[in-house]
């Protein structure tokens, strides 16, 4: 059904919408609908299409800023890699915290791998879940104030130094395959996003980037063969 709307919403989109327009699908699957939407729009550019991680990234901005006793604000450049969905990957490997003696990594502030490869992971990837548990409807300021995040960011710039997590086409950074809708760090400048390069990826980080990706995938050919 989902393939169905987004085909419908592309061909309005490539009919009447500006070909420079900027894209941001936040309803779920909402890599895969992304994907699908650029597909069926070929006169928009497929960067100029994106879906909304930035909610699991907000999400695991709390969790640390909680964990730590800090200003959410003060905590910086976590990563959500792949889906928006439970195979996400929060990744703090490259976020640092502000602190009165400069920038300190989040890893050794926290000092305890078990809870950030275990429960801290867990908790953002479950984290919609839990929600809809609890309410009976799914986020809502909570994804709002995302959406405007995202879009704020990658229509006036990231600050200098920082990176947030965006659902973009994969160009095949970080091993990623091509032509998935995948989250990545970005950081935004004159209105377009650039994929960070050269972060150092270890081999935990690796098993679950893959596997949120092969997730992906699945979810591609699933959605493909709805159009046959
Ligand atoms: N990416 C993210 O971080 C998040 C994604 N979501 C997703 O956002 C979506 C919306 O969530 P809610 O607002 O809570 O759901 P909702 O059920 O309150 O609203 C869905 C709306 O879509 C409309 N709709 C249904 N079929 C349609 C069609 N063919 N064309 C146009 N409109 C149609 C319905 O009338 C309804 O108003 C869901 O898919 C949810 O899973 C929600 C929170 C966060
Ligand atoms: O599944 C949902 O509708 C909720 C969701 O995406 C989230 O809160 O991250």
């Amino acid at each position: 059904k989902n393939v169905s709307i987004y085909k419908a919403q592309a061909s309005a989109l490539e009919a009447h919408a500006a070909p420079n327009c900027k894209v941001l699908v936040v309803a779920n699957p909402a890599n895969t609908n992304a994907l699908i939407l650029k597909e069926f729009a070929p006169s928009i550019p497929e960067r100029n299409v994106t879906c909304l991680t930035r909610l699991d990234h907000n999400r695991a901005l709390g969790q640390i800023s909680e964990r730590l006793n800090v200003q959410v604000s003060d905590v910086k450049n976590v990563i959500i890699w792949g889906n928006h969905s439970s195979t996400q990957y929060p990744d703090v490997n490259h976020a640092t915290v502000k602190t009165s003696s400069g920038e300190k990594p989040v890893c050794e502030l926290v000092a305890d791998d078990a809870w950030l490869n275990g429960e801290f992971i867990t908790t953002v990837q479950q984290r919609g879940a839990a929600i809809i548990k609890a309410r009976k409807l799914s986020s809502a300021l909570s994804a709002a104030s995302s959406a405007c995040d995202h879009i704020r960011d990658w229509v006036l710039g990231t600050p200098e130094g920082t990176f947030v997590s965006m659902g973009v086409y994969s160009d095949g950074s970080y091993g990623v395959p091509a032509g998935l809708i995948y989250s990545f760090p970005v950081t935004c400048s004159g209105g377009e996003w650039k994929i960070v390069q050269g972060l150092p990826i270890d081999e935990f980080s690796r098993k679950k980037m893959d596997a949120t990706a092969q997730e992906l995938s699945e979810e591609k050919a699933l959605a493909y063969s709805c159009l046959e």
